[in-house]
């Protein structure tokens, strides 16, 4: 379990101007964006894998996923509702992002699961 000393929340520092605030908000994000594509690099080989367009959206995983993220926001000290907002938006944003990648590979004939399914 996390010790309260290391929750993330507890790392949120008091700041005295708007522009410290935003500073701090700025340097987190450039951990976060970086971090938010390589996360989007496994939709490229997830779409690669599922031999269906109808297994890219996975509602059991993103149940499990919501649940996961839920228990962790607590754990940090944050808000589980607010993380689970933030996870449903992107993990839609995602779903969009694994179908274009599901057709890209397809048009360019790179799913050889479905290339076996289909073929005569
Ligand atoms: O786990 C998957 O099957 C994925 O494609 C990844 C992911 C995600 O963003 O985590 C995206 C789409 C699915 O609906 C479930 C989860």
């Amino acid at each position: 379990m996390t010790h309260p000393t290391e929750r993330a929340i507890d790392r949120t520092r008091r700041c005295a101007s708007m522009d410290e605030v935003r500073r701090h908000i700025d340097a987190l994000d450039d951990t976060l964006v970086p971090l938010l594509v390589e996360r989007g690099g496994y939709m490229t080989q997830a779409a690669t894998l599922k031999p269906l367009a109808s297994q890219v959206r996975d509602e059991a995983r993103i149940e499990d996923i919501v649940r996961r993220v839920r228990a962790r926001a607590a754990a940090e000290g944050g808000e589980p509702d607010v993380i689970e907002a933030i996870y449903r938006a992107m993990m839609e944003a995602f779903i969009a992002f694994e179908h274009r990648e599901f057709d890209r590979l397809t048009a360019e004939g790179r799913k050889p699961q479905l290339q076996q399914e289909t073929a005569p």
